[in-house]
């Protein structure tokens, strides 16, 4: 009878064991799953934001109304069988960009080195549109904190606020999310000859930013200047920015050096920068 028990008990706790283990596997897959589709959902919004209508077949913003969040979901059917299409358009829009050939100068140099005012200046004198890669995140931040989430990005409030937190640390914002502003900024301006200012900000911005445009810049405009004077500058900036205090400061300082001179090296090697004392 004892014996009965025991077969019976472990048997049970065998079946348990391996339901736990098929139901964490089933966890694991839907998880990454989630992941990959979400990838998607920022690809296929930025496709929306980024493709003039008639590049976008079956699918604008112009066309449709504005969607509901639940729309955004991961198992939303429209959005699955949207998929192939918004790929495709993804190709696109890039090859467009492409096909236009821009002129492109990057505007590098520490936080505070005059990389805006100067590129004030340059757009007075040369029929440039300046793009500041900070303020297209700190607009994002603006419209999308005012609305709970970006319908053009598909930038949650957590996304949203996860970039605001890293512009306060003084942190990279990832690639996808600024790359994704600049193509916007670009397309709509109409013109073909673009300052970007303060980015790309590390190797990877720079590879990415290549990679997807297939645009290389022109050359590379370096605002070389000490930092004592870059601090001086930035704590008297007044422009009520959360990242320009001290402590910040010195975060962005050292982001700068370690990331961001990598990538004017790289354009030094090739012959592209054009240094400016600052
Ligand atoms: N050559 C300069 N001499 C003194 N102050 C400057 C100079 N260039 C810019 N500034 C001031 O320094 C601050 C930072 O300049 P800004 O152009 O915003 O730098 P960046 O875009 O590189 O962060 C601003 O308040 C600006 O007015
Ligand atoms: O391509 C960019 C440009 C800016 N930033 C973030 O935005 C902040 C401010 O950048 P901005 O160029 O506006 O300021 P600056 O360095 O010129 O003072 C940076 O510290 C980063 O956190 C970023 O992540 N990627």
């Amino acid at each position: 009878m004892k014996f009965n028990y025991l077969i019976k008990k472990f048997f049970y706790l065998n079946i348990t064991l391996k339901n736990a283990i098929v139901q964490r596997a089933f966890n694991v897959l839907s998880l990454s799953k989630f992941r990959g589709r979400r990838q998607q959902v920022f690809k296929s919004q930025a496709i929306a934001r980024q493709s003039p209508p008639t590049r976008v077949h079956h699918f604008s913003l112009e066309r449709d109304p504005p969607f509901p969040p639940s729309f955004l979901h991961p198992n939303s059917f429209r959005l699955k069988g949207l998929m192939g299409t918004v790929d495709a358009a993804n190709k696109d829009v890039n090859v467009s960009l492409a096909d236009k050939k821009p002129t492109v100068v990057f505007v590098l140099g520490g936080p505070g080195s005059g990389k805006g005012t100067q590129c004030a200046n340059i757009v007075e004198h040369f029929h440039y549109t300046h793009l500041s890669a900070g303020d297209l995140l700190r607009a994002e931040i603006k419209s999308g904190s005012e609305n709970g989430y970006d319908i053009h990005t598909c930038l949650q409030k957590l996304d949203i606020t996860m970039i605001q937190n890293m512009i306060k640390e003084g942190k990279i914002v990832p690639s996808e999310v600024t790359i994704r502003l600049l193509q916007k900024a670009m397309l709509e301006s109409g013109n073909d000859k673009f300052l970007i200012d303060g980015f790309p900000r590390n190797e990877e911005n720079r590879a990415a930013f290549e990679a997807v445009t297939k645009i290389e810049p022109e050359f590379v405009l370096f605002f070389n200047c000490p930092e004592e004077e870059m601090e001086r500058r930035l704590l008297s900036r007044n422009q009520g920015r959360e990242d320009d205090n001290i402590e910040t400061i010195r975060k962005r300082f050292m982001v700068f050096l370690q990331s961001s001179l990598p990538v004017i090296e790289y354009y030094k090697a090739k012959g592209k920068v054009r240094e400016v004392t600052a």
